[in-house]
């Protein structure tokens, strides 16, 4: 696939990274419109709260991880920006301003937990700050250095959990089911990954995506295990899969194919799948995983097969206050979004798509987004956007705190791992 064109402001340039999103401190955010992509990357400001949310909302941004993020910068943005004064001037009603602003950003979108913990953790700390005696531009500096170093830490996490979980899958710490042998150094890798859990739904590396980035380079740095192959999903009815971790695997040159959703059953018999991971948007205390609808049938058919699957989730998608997937609310989505597809028209992939200058068809203005119906006019269409995975069908948990699996009593035991490992 030729880079596609990006725009930051109206400046044209080629896409250096893959950055959903771009904080110069301290009050200039922008997030990569992932609506546009893979065809067009076009850098979009958050100047204020109403952008955050909406920027969410509308799923500019996307991936549990990167909601997160974005919505506390957009706190930080709005709080912070002297030509929009509206966060109060005295300790008391600023840490109601922003009490507000995050009862408002978190009716954006409901199932991943991330937000909540992000904004839960957040409200404490400027508390704390507040009770050892501050005034506004301490809150103001403590909100700025939070949101700074969820970005941070975001990489660092992910760099951990793409290493455990590469490290995991290559030691057979799994059931090998592969047709070779798990003994065997010189065989091929291969995994299979669902929905949007890169460089794209994070602040970077990825999640699932960050554990697949681990296992190509381990692969690849070292020849005695031989070749590493990832397919990726469509991910129906939004094609986070076709469209974001498609590109993002074209972009890093690992090798990769594209499957429907529909193809996976027939996939995992052919018995070429080492492992499923997929990511998280909230894991209860259980193990139960809401994640990006279609894991779960994913997830029976990786079962049936005897192939692991693999949840990749930082400890911030993990919700102990909830005890089982019963108690998480699925978020719900427009009827249209399933209905027909919106993009531009381009020559993508046709023999006419020589060069990157061809693939969007430059006799339509270049504005223009056109919606092209996939179903029969009047058919009723559920949109469920995510799913829940009962851990019974999960085999593993690859946190930034290491792998959790099952106890004896083929139970996970969350609240403990996390709260041991912490204790190191
Ligand atoms: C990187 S964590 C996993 C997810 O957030 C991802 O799988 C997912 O569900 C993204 O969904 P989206 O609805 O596009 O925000």
């Amino acid at each position: 696939m030729a880079s596609p064109a990006t725009s930051i402001g109206n400046v044209a340039c080629k896409p250096s990274a893959l950055q959903a999103i771009v904080f110069e401190a301290p009050r200039q955010l922008q997030i990569l419109d992932q609506l546009l992509l893979p065809f067009e990357s076009v850098y979009v400001p958050i100047r204020n709260l109403e952008d955050g949310h909406r920027a969410i909302r509308t799923m500019q941004v996307r991936g549990a991880p990167a909601i997160a993020i974005v919505g506390v910068l957009a706190l930080v943005v709005d709080a912070l920006n002297s030509n929009r004064p509206v966060a109060p001037t005295a300790v008391g009603p600023f840490l109601t301003y922003i009490d507000d602003s995050i009862k408002y950003l978190l009716t954006s979108r409901p199932t991943a937990v991330n937000l909540f913990e992000a904004t839960n953790r957040l409200t404490r700390h400027l508390e704390n700050v507040a009770a050892a005696g501050t005034d506004v531009d301490g809150l103001k500096a403590a909100l700025l250095a939070y949101g700074e170093a969820m970005l941070t830490q975001d990489i660092k996490d992910n760099r951990r959990i793409g290493r455990y979980g590469a490290e995991y899958i290559l030691s057979g710490g799994h059931t090998p089911v592969h047709d070779g042998n798990q003994a065997d150094p010189a065989r091929s890798w291969s995994v299979l990954t669902h929905c949007n859990t890169g460089a794209l739904a994070t602040a970077g590396w990825g999640t699932a995506l960050g554990i697949i980035r681990s296992l190509h380079a381990a692969v690849n740095s070292d020849n005695e295990h031989g070749h590493f192959q990832a397919y990726c999903t469509e991910t129906r009815p939004y094609l986070q899969g076709s469209r974001l971790t498609a590109y993002e695997l074209v972009h890093d040159g690992i090798p990769a194919t594209l499957i429907t959703d529909s193809m996976v059953s027939a996939l995992l018999a052919t018995h070429r799948i080492d492992a499923v991971v997929v990511g998280a948007d909230r894991v209860t205390a259980n193990g139960d995983t809401a994640n990006k609808i279609g894991t779960y049938q994913l997830a029976i058919a990786a079962r049936y097969h005897g192939v692991p699957m693999i949840v990749a989730a930082p400890t911030t998608s993990i919700d102990l206050g909830r005890r089982s997937g019963a108690e998480i609310e699925i978020e719900e989505r427009p009827q249209e979004e399933l209905l027909a597809v919106t993009g531009r028209v381009t020559l993508c992939g046709t023999p006419e798509a020589q060069g990157e200058e061809e693939n969007v068809d430059a006799s339509l203005p270049a504005t223009t987004k056109y919606r092209m119906p996939l179903a029969a006019p009047g058919i009723q269409a559920w949109n469920p956007s995510f799913d829940v995975t009962p851990a019974a069908l999960i085999d593993a948990i690859v946190t930034e705190l290491g792998v959790v699996t099952k106890n004896a009593q083929g139970e996970f035991d969350l609240a403990g791992f996390i709260q041991t490992r912490r204790a190191e």
